[in-house]
């Protein structure tokens, strides 16, 4: 890859992998699969959804084309609502009506719900096969690096899952200049989340651009996208499988999950949930004893960038509650939370009082009053 585009490695062994970060990528795709030896006889499965299709999937099928592979496209409904086992089934079939073999590659290209719902079927069809991630929203900077994978179950979010890494990651940056203003905030809000979780000067940074950012200045956004993928890059390749340091990115995800299943899948974006559930995991930070300048900080920059930072008034507490205990980090009977300990840095923690969970969520509802 020339200079211009950004790259990275996540770094794994054998299974170390590229993440390129440029303009003018996903007419390259055939050229990369046929430069990284993917084979020819092989056909490939394009999975995107509707919204996405339109607008970019005949430049890389066209490229894969040039290059002499077969491509079938597979297009679900935009929206958190496809990644469901029903969804999972349709691409099943699709996979074997397009004759998909074990040395075939399924690509993702689109958001993160394509990313994660692909990577599923990549995954599990023929008990795995290679699996190429295109991302073109900002949130999906985050979905395409790492190899998480999965559906959602109408009781909890990203339930039916595995790891499963792709061959490489290619982020077309031209691509975001057609996403809608508010998938670009809510993308935004999980970049913001990896500069909160590692890297203070990150985060001043990207407050200080915010106006070059939400208007997607081609050089603020990609900068922004490689600091985020390599924050996520570091920590991916420290603890695949999430057996520790992996959990911190989980900020926020503890109350936004659960938000994401009460509200409805959908309703509410998953980055706005998560800034909701950052806006709460910063208040518990407070509640353990450190500054509230985290609290208010955390609170004004997801403002700053049109995110929410409370739970609409129609979503029961109770509910969200419950939720919580659905999810994969309820563990040993108590709720897993991230909590900051500064801007910039977090800590992993299983000794949350229900009750102090309980009054945040009260208190970040709309209407409850500043607390
Ligand atoms: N696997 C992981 O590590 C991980 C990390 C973060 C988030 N996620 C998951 O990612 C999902 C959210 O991803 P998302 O926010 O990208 O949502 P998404 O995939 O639904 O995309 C958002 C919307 O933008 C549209 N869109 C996509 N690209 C576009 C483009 N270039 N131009 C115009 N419209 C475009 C889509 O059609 C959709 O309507 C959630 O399910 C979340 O759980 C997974
Ligand atoms: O990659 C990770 O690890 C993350 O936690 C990234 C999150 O932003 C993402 O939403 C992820 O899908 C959450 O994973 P889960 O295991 O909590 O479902
Ligand atoms: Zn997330």
């Amino acid at each position: 890859m020339e200079a211009a585009v950004r790259e990275l490695t996540v770094e794994l062994g054998e299974r170390a992998y590229p993440i390129w970060i440029g303009s003018g990528l996903l007419s390259r795709t055939g050229e990369l699969f046929a430069e990284r030896g993917f084979p020819e006889k092989s056909p490939v499965l394009l999975v995107t959804d509707a919204a996405v299709a339109h607008l970019y999937a005949e430049t890389v099928e066209t490229s894969l084309r040039a290059s002499g592979y077969e491509v079938q496209r597979a297009v679900v409904t935009v929206g958190e609502a496809s990644k469901s086992l029903s969804v999972f089934d349709g691409l099943i079939e699709a996979a074997l009506e397009a004759g998909l073999d074990r040395k075939s590659t399924v690509i993702a290209l689109g958001g993160g719900v394509v990313g994660d719902l692909a990577g599923f079927v990549a995954a599990t069809y023929m008990r795995g096969v290679r699996f190429v991630q295109m991302p073109t929203t900002i949130l999906a900077h985050d979905s395409s690096v790492g190899g998480k994978v999965a559906v959602n179950h109408r009781l909890a979010k990203n339930i039916i899952g595995a790891f499963h890494q792709p061959e490489f990651v290619l982020y077309d940056l031209d691509t975001l200049l057609t996403l809608p203003p508010r998938e670009v905030r809510a993308g935004l809000s999980e970049v913001i989340k990896h500069g909160l979780i590692w890297n203070a000067d990150f985060v001043r940074w990207f407050d200080e651009h915010a106006e070059r950012l939400l208007g997607l200045d081609p050089e603020a956004l990609g900068y922004a996208l490689y600091e985020g993928c390599k924050v996520k890059s570091i920590v991916v390749s420290q603890d695949e499988r999430e057996n520790d340091l992996r959990a911190i990115l989980n900020l926020g995800h503890t109350i936004g999950h659960a938000l994401e299943a009460v509200a409805g899948y959908g309703e509410l974006l998953h980055g706005e949930a998560i800034a909701i559930g950052m806006a709460g995991a910063a208040r518990l930070a407070v509640r353990f004893g450190y500054d509230p300048a985290i609290a208010a900080e955390t609170e004004r920059i997801f403002r700053k960038f049109g995110l929410p930072v409370r739970i609409p008034a129609d979503i029961n507490p109770d509910a969200v509650m419950k939720a919580m205990m659905h999810d994969k980090k309820f563990k040993e009977g108590q709720m897993v939370f991230i909590v900051p300990t500064s801007i910039g840095s977090v800590e992993i923690r299983q000794d949350v009082p229900s009750d102090w969970v309980r009054e945040i969520v009260e208190q970040l509802r709309e209407g409850a009053g500043e607390a």
